[in-house]
């Protein structure tokens, strides 16, 4: 029986299902019109603030399979400077604290689009405890320089938040990480990949672009082929590590919930 912690690494993405190409083309008789889909870009902070207001620290579980997948995490230099972590998209602290309590030994910098998140985030008693410095930032804009300095950062972290940002701001996001990395800094990124059940799962009315869809609550999730991570990290000057399908099982077995999932995970540096 597959765990929850069952994950394979591979190359390439799913094969559709005939039901399941059938699904994907039935999107298209209805997509998302273009006022709305300004409003919900227009709007994106609005909605991640009420994510949070609804679920608080309740939605995502604390990512326990960071070092094991990011090895570049832990370091046995003892020798080495502190090096310094940037999370964006940190949203109330699931990828960090678990870190902390891992007694890594890194200052943190870590950023949300929701304002609310942070607030949260700050009152975990863990955050006092560690030199963690977060800050509300929309990282699609150049405000981040203003809490971060460039070439200063060794490794930034992206998991599952390109997603929630507009295809058509890729390029700047990866610009705005690219400038606070140090040379030879690297970015470790994780995000939902393409037919993953979710973006399968989507009715008519909710696509608003290629692989890019509005959730009912006003969140957007995009869905990464791997090819694409590389041409858009590429195109910023991002040389790339790894880059591949992690395919997972989630398993619940009190709820009869045995779901497939596919995410990329990817490690890119910037030149040294
Ligand atoms: C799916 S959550 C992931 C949270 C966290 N990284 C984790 O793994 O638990 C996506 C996060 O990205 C944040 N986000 C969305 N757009 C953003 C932007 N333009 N700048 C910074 N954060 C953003 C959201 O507020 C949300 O907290």
């Amino acid at each position: 029986m597959p765990s929850d912690d069952e994950e394979i690494s591979t190359q390439w993405t799913k094969s559709l299902t005939p039901e399941e190409h059938q699904r994907l083309e039935q999107q298209n008789t209805r997509l998302v019109s273009n006022h709305k889909a300004n409003t919900l870009e227009n709007e994106a902070k609005k909605h991640w603030d009420l994510f949070y207001k609804r679920n608080e620290t309740r939605f995502f579980k604390d990512r326990h399979w960071s070092t094991r997948e990011f090895t570049e995490l832990l370091s046995d230099d003892e020798n080495e400077k502190r090096r310094v972590l940037f999370e964006i998209g940190c949203g109330v602290g699931n990828f960090i604290f678990p870190l902390i309590e891992e007694k890594l030994d890194f200052k943190v910098f870590a950023c949300d689009l929701s304002p609310r998140a942070i607030e949260i985030l700050k009152t975990n008693p863990l955050y006092n405890l560690s030199e963690t410095t977060a800050f509300q930032c929309d990282i699609t804009t150049e405000d981040v320089h203003k809490h971060v300095e460039k070439d200063c950062i060794d490794i930034v972290t992206l998991i599952f938040v390109l997603s929630a940002i507009h295809p058509d701001k890729f390029t700047i996001t990866l610009k705005n990480i690219f400038t606070v990395l140090k040379p030879g800094g690297l970015v470790l990124f994780r995000d939902y990949g393409l037919y993953d059940m979710a973006q399968i799962r989507f009715k008519p009315g909710n696509k608003i672009a290629e692989n890019f869809y509005m959730r009912q609550d006003g969140t957007r999730s995009f869905y990464f082929s791997t090819d694409f991570v590389k041409s858009i990290f590429e195109i910023v000057g991002f040389e790339i590590m790894e880059n591949t399908y992690i395919h997972r099982r989630t398993v619940n077995k009190k709820e009869n919930v045995d779901v497939p999932r596919i995410f990329v995970q990817t490690k890119a540096r910037k030149p040294a």
